[in-house]
């Protein structure tokens, strides 16, 4: 027969590379890897075979085998799940198919004892068969085909594939074990780690008897976990069948167990991780949720089960009513499904809304995980939108804890009739703001909104309990009007109104077809200009971002240019003006105060040629020798 060398795709070849050197204390993790590779085989064969039938006619339970041949010091997992093909296995044993270990790729730094702890982060599926083993041959036969394909490798560098051959469908992965990794041989050892790690697993895990006379023995309970009553399940098994269900590597922040029953049926087992998942801003906004019927695993990629909102959940969704020969057409707009979605909606919010009100340091952790994708849901969701709305913590200038909105309006001062916001997306700049120093001056608090996805619920919903949202950086602050503030004594003296008027006269001429208007402002009290959007425009961060997306074309709006009356630049300049008139001394401070405006703004420099000019001449201007 046949043999044909292959080459590793060269990240499976230095991830090797770390997992056969490794020191990595949890090694028995491998077991769990192969067995819940094993287990999926088996779901993914039991769901072909509800449209192909004769697939396991021969052979129709579902069953995971291992054995021990002690001489041999072999470890064999062998499962009758789908099976592979050569290029199957070529294409899903040679390079890196699962996004975990991508993700382990990417973060390697080359330096083995930081990369050893990225096992236990993202996980090696198949290839952590290589921290106990020196040689593993995998044999396989595909389910409804007559040839198998064997696969060796030493895990250095190549692995080669031949012809071979296998009574039955199903894949067998002997591992030659390392000296050090005799424990594993051992049925005490390994009826143990089965009992820990695969215990949820829904087939039975077989453990071969090794002396004659003794039994083949059943090693876990064979049920789906959701299918046993709560009170059975240790918080042990919760969280290895979260690792194995969810991919992951953490403990889950909230464990969801609940039964529907009624006109429809469902279980659902969902989990909010600890971590958040690395793919959680992927533009697809993909869920990860399992959907199962009566037990049978349908698919993982079913976007009508949960909202977007929701995909940082992990878990399965079992449905009794749905057939179980459901198509992909047949979950479009499917009544049941729309169903459990809302009934999913529901408790999940539901067990959200209880967290937030009597765990609040832990739902606050839950939050800076993933409140910015909860947040989508402000605006995705027409009916839910209000809750999430509710329980949404945002920073304000207030303290350096997040607050809620029914906080801050509590907080609200006498005469404040807006819930104040400032948003953008770098935090520090936001908190620098010069729009913001009229409101610190009152007391006057600010929600301090750094996420992209503020922008997009704030352009849809405009008040919450009765007051409306306002941008600080929009219209004209009000700030007048709010007298129940402790507003810090401000003694300093404003430029004459006259002056003042002059001032914004000239600069309105010399700043013509640049800014919407020129006016003084009540929300400065440091900085000597700032920029507003008028009233009626787009919110100038909105703005910003909607162009970095593509998705406003127009021209960028002209800006109010604000001036702070107790500024001394600004009352000098307002004396000059009165006393001089025009002049091109004048026209240059407007035309740099603007620029400087923008700049603050995160802007680039309209010219920066003539900026640096006007800037040099102003200052040699300014300086007496
Ligand atoms: N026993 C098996 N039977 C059939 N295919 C298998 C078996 N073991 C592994 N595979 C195939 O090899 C691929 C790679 O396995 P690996 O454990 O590295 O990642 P994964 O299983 O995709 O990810 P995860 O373990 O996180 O679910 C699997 O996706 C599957 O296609």
């Amino acid at each position: 027969m046949t043999e044909h060398t292959h080459e590793f795709q060269a990240e499976v070849a230095k991830l090797l590379d770390i997992v056969t050197h490794s020191l990595y204390s949890e090694k028995e993790i491998f077991l769990r890897e192969l067995v819940s590779n094993a287990s999926d085989a088996c779901d993914r064969l039991r769901y072909e075979a509800l449209t192909n039938p004769d697939l396991i006619k021969d052979d129709p339970d579902f069953k995971i085998t291992i054995s021990v041949d002690e001489k041999a010091r072999t470890l064999t997992i062998e499962d009758n799940g789908i099976g592979m093909s050569e290029q199957d296995m070529i294409d899903n044993l040679g390079t890196i198919a699962r996004s975990g270990t991508s993700r382990f790729s990417e973060q390697m730094t080359g330096d083995a004892a930081k990369d050893v702890t990225l096992i236990g982060q993202f996980g090696v599926g198949f290839y952590s068969a290589f921290m106990v083993a020196d040689k593993v041959t995998v044999t396989s036969r595909r389910a409804g085909e007559e040839n198998a394909t064997l696969w060796a490798s030493e895990g250095h560098g190549t692995f080669v594939t031949e012809a071979a051959s296998r009574d039955k469908r199903g894949t067998s992965i002997v591992l030659h074990m390392r000296k050090d990794a005799k424990e594993y041989l051992e049925p005490a050892r390994l009826r143990q780690i089965i009992k820990t790690y695969a215990d949820h697993i829904a087939i039975p895990v077989v453990l071969k008897a090794t002396k004659e006379g003794e039994e083949d023995q059943t090693l876990n309970t064979a049920s789906a976990l959701w299918t046993r009553p709560k009170s059975e399940i240790t918080e042990e098994q919760y969280t290895e069948f979260y690792h194995h269900v969810g991919q992951a590597f953490d403990s889950p922040w909230l464990t969801l167990h609940s039964r529907a029953e009624g006109r429809i049926e469902y279980t659902m087992l969902l989990y909010i991780p600890e971590q958040p998942p690395f793919d959680l801003f992927n533009p697809e906004r993909k869920s990860r949720l399992k959907l199962y019927v009566k037990r049978v695993f349908i698919t993982d990629d079913c976007e009508e089960l949960i909202p977007a909102y929701l995909r940082f959940l992990r878990g399965i969704v079992d449905s009794e009513d749905l057939p179980l020969n459901v198509s992909r057409e047949m979950l479009q707009h499917n009544p049941v499904l729309q169903k459990i979605r809302n009934g999913l909606i529901k408790k999940v919010l539901g067990e959200l809304e209880k967290k937030a009100e009597k765990d609040k340091e832990s739902f606050a952790k839950f939050w800076s995980n993933f409140g910015a994708v909860l947040k989508e849901g402000i605006y995705e969701d027409a009916v839910n939108g209000e809750r999430i709305l509710k329980m949404a913590l945002f920073n304000s200038t207030a303290s350096d804890t997040q607050t809620d909105l029914a906080g801050y309006v509590s907080r609200m001062k006498e005469g404040q009739d807006a819930i104040f916001y400032i948003s953008g997306d770098d935090l520090g700049a936001l908190k620098s703001s010069p729009q913001l120093e009229g409101f610190a001056a009152k007391g006057v608090e600010v929600l301090l909104l750094g996420d992209a996805v503020d922008s997009f619920w704030l352009s849809r919903i405009s008040e919450f309990d009765g007051k409306p949202f306002k941008s600080v950086t929009r219209g004209a602050a009000d700030l007048e009007k709010i007298t129940g503030a402790e507003e810090a004594k401000d003694e300093t003296p404003k430029a004459d109104e006259g002056e003042m008027d002059r001032l914004i006269a000239l600069f309105k001429t010399a700043l013509d077809g640049k800014v919407k208007d020129v006016r003084a402002s009540s929300r400065l009290t440091g900085s000597p200009v700032c920029l507003v959007a008028d009233d009626g425009d787009m919110d100038i961060h909105l703005e910003k971002l909607l162009k970095a997306h593509k998705q406003f074309g127009g021209g960028a709006s002209l800006r109010i240019l604000e001036l702070n009356p107790k500024h001394m630049l600004i009352k000098k300049l307002a004396a000059s003006a009165s006393k001089n008139g025009a002049s091109d001394a004048l026209e240059d401070a407007a035309l740099l105060l603007l620029d400087q405006a923008h700049i603050v703004e995160g802007d680039p420099v309209a010219d920066p040629v003539a900026f640096s000019k006007r800037m040099a001449d102003f200052m040699a201007e300014s300086i007496a020798v």
